[in-house]
């Protein structure tokens, strides 16, 4: 579903006022657990063009989800199937280093992990860009942006938190926005607009538009695409791709 469009909203920077292509990451952790492959077959096949795959330990977040033996056998079921799409991990576990390197082993494109949640942040980005993978950083809503300052050189991706990390269907945080802004011109300040910026939390079709125009161009999305099963179809998720796509046009 990637698209191109022109972000709107002030504050104008050089690099917000930019064509931006924008991405949709499905979220595992609201599809049907019970038949996971074709959950996710099904909704690339409808326009997302990523999986986020939500890594939960109920130790650094109370709740508990899945590891990379899962990860690898859904990467598996999608070369199977011809389906090429990038596997994003949200790790919410600590420690990070060990499961970096499994999930690293299982096929992820990209790992993304809390900084409170390792002991040794740079080490724990390089450990992820030298296994080949993107590297990314989640910020909870109270994690200060300038966390990021002296290790943004080994960062591909923030991951901007919009809900308190641990379940998902919770409500998106207004003040993240805010938040968002004042990223996109801390990156544009620090020479880094590479730095993609992702979403994380209570994304709708009926806010999306909102948080594009704040700076970001990665949602997040779980249930309110899963959520939204076609009735007649349980693995149809054409309508819903397509509300989130005319909202960002
Ligand atoms: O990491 C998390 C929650 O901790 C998220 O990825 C959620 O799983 C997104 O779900 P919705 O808020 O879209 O339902
Ligand atoms: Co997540």
């Amino acid at each position: 579903m990637t698209f191109r469009t022109c972000a709107e909203s002030p504050p104008m920077t050089s690099s917000s006022n930019a064509i931006r292509d924008f991405q949709l990451s499905a979220s595992i952790l609201s599809a049907d657990f019970a038949c996971l492959g074709a959950e996710v077959e099904a909704v690339l096949a409808s326009g997302a063009d990523r999986i986020h795959f939500d890594v939960m330990d109920n130790h650094y977040v109370p709740n508990l989800t899945v590891g990379p033996m899962v990860c690898s056998a859904l990467r598996d079921h999608l070369e199977k199937h011809g389906v090429e799409a990038p596997i994003d991990v949200h790790l919410m576990v600590e420690p990070v280093d060990a499961l970096i390197e499994q999930f690293l082993d299982a096929g992820a494109a990209s790992i993304t992990f809390h900084p409170e949640a390792s002991r040794h942040v740079d080490r724990s980005l390089r450990l992820i860009r030298d296994g080949g993978a993107e590297a990314g950083l989640a910020l909870n809503p109270a994690t200060r942006i300038d966390c990021l300052e002296h290790v943004l050189d080994v960062v591909d991706r923030v991951l901007v938190m919009s809900v308190n990390p641990g379940f998902g269907g919770q409500s998106f945080i207004p003040a993240t926005l805010g938040k968002l802004r004042q990223l996109r011109s801390w990156l544009d300040d620090h020479h880094a607009q590479r730095v993609q910026i992702e979403v994380d939390g209570g994304v709708k079709p009926a806010n999306i538009r909102d948080i594009a125009d704040a700076g970001a161009e990665l949602f997040v999305a779980g249930s309110a695409l899963f959520g939204a099963r076609a009735a007649a179809d349980p693995h149809d998720y054409d309508s819903v791709v397509a509300r989130f796509r005319d909202a960002l046009a």
